[in-house]
């Protein structure tokens, strides 16, 4: 009775065995010690063509080139051996079946090789797909301007530009003020390009433009379900991508000040912990910060971090707004007028005249509407630019209409004082070429600016 039930369980082995070789993707052959042939699977039959009534039949006499016997008598296993017969390529690994340290068969296990050539060329349109993507990537994160295209004639600006290029060779970490509009990205790019990281990525990222829920995720990156969604894959952060490049951080005066701890801890350690993750991660990232707010301000009223601050300031460049350097207006018109195009004479003292709060980007975007309006073979002129540039400029005033004569001559006497005053410098030499330019004493420029109340 025992016996039977003994008997049964063997057999049931056997056939799970069996039936798990049958279901296998890979051709098996298994010969026991004699070199008999005890099993082939479907498989085997597909790769090699070999049919099951070989089962029972010496292997050699039917396969004479093969070289499981080999195994069986060494021992040893043998991998990736390749076989071909007639059309059919296959590669096969051997190996010798062990009981109780005994060999008592082999075993030989073989894949075609059609099969594994698709594998490998799709193995390699992956990885070329890959690379491209990379290639597409750091391209993205190439930088468009570089220092040549920095337009800056003030010595002020001169100044600046020679800092900038100075610190291009370190890694110290640069804090870039100025209103917006006046370049501050264009200066970090130029940074970036002029330095040794220029073959990294360059990250820019708008603080102000991301939730203020999302932006540790933004930058450290996070985990799979760290966020609120489940589905939300993990995913690196800025830091991780600028990693031996440049990040960008424009904007840096409307942090929350938790997030300017969190990024005050990885400037101070050089290392990233992803949202929901406890390793760090080391990042070798330089800072370029920027900001249009007085970040002074900021933390007398208790918005920003000094301590921060002093990590991002080591160089500190202050671009000076547009209206503060009009001299450099002719010049930074013509570089940014397209050739073909030529001004009436009086559009530099009408672009002198404005104030440019938009400052650099605004003078780009009016001399663009400009460009697109002047027909061929026309000179631009103060019409061609925006409504609301000539009515700031005009003699007219919307409430009463056209001014009484001496109401406009001291209206237009008080814009060519303001406008003249303001691309000079307060010394009296200064003001003395001015007086010049303008035909009057020094003491009657004094007097009308009295008259006028201009500083
Ligand atoms: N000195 C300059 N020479 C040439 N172009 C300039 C200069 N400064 C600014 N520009 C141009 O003005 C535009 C605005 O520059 P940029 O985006 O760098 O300003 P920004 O200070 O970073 O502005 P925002 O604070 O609004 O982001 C760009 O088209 C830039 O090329």
């Amino acid at each position: 009775m025992n016996s039977n039930k003994g008997m049964v369980a063997i057999e049931e082995t056997v056939n799970w065995w069996k039936a798990i070789v049958e279901s296998m993707n890979d051709g098996v052959l298994v010969i026991d010690r004699s070199g008999i042939v005890r099993t082939i699977n479907p498989e085997y039959t597909r790769i090699t063509g070999v049919t099951p009534d070989i089962i029972g039949k010496p292997l050699v006499l039917y396969r004479p080139g093969a070289r499981l016997p080999e195994t069986l008598a060494s021992g040893k296993s043998q991998v990736g051996v390749y076989r071909k017969t007639h059309d059919r390529e296959y590669v096969v690994d051997m190996a010798p079946v062990m009981l109780d340290d005994k060999i008592v068969g082999a075993v030989s296990v073989c894949k075609s090789l059609t099969e594994v050539q698709l594998l490998t060329q799709e193995l390699e349109k992956q990885r070329q797909k890959v690379k491209e993507l990379q290639e597409q990537m750091s391209a993205l994160h190439r930088v468009r301007y570089t220092f040549d295209d920095i337009i800056g004639a003030e010595s002020k600006m001169q100044d600046i530009i020679s800092i900038a290029r100075k610190t291009a060779a370190t890694d110290l970490p640069v804090l870039i003020r100025g209103e917006s509009g006046t370049g501050k990205e264009l200066f970090a790019q130029a940074i970036h390009h002029a330095s040794l990281r220029s073959e990294k990525p360059f990250i820019a990222v708008n603080c102000s433009a991301i939730p203020s829920a999302l932006i540790e995720n933004e930058l450290f990156g996070h985990l799979d379900g760290s966020l609120v969604s489940q589905s939300v894959a993990g995913k690196a952060g800025l830091f991780e991508m600028a990693d031996g490049g440049t990040l960008f951080l424009d904007e840096i005066g409307d942090l929350s000040l938790d997030v300017q701890a969190k990024l005050l801890r990885v400037l101070q350690e050089g290392a990233v912990r992803r949202v929901g993750e406890v390793e760090e991660r080391r990042v070798d990232v330089r800072i370029v910060a920027s900001t249009h707010r007085d970040l002074y301000q900021l933390i007398a009223k208790g918005l920003f971090r000094n301590d921060f601050l002093y990590r991002l300031n080591t160089i500190d460049l202050q671009i000076p707004p547009l209206r503060e350097r009009k001299k450099e207006i002719p010049l930074i018109t013509s570089s940014l007028l397209a050739d073909r195009f030529e001004v009436e004479d009086n559009v530099m003292m009408f672009l002198t005249q404005y104030d440019w709060p938009g400052n650099i980007r605004e003078l780009r975007n009016v001399l663009d509407y400009a460009m697109c309006l002047v027909d061929e073979n026309e000179r631009i002129s103060i019409r061609h630019f925006p409504d609301f540039m000539q009515k700031q400029h005009t003699l007219y005033n919307e409430e009463k209409g056209i001014l009484p004569l001496h109401e406009a001559v001291e209206v237009a006497e008080k814009q060519i004082l303001v406008s003249a005053l303001q691309s000079c410098e307060p010394t009296v030499g200064e003001r003395q070429e001015i007086a010049n330019m303008l035909g009057i004493s020094l003491a009657t420029l004094y007097n009308k600016m009295k008259k006028y109340n201009i500083k």
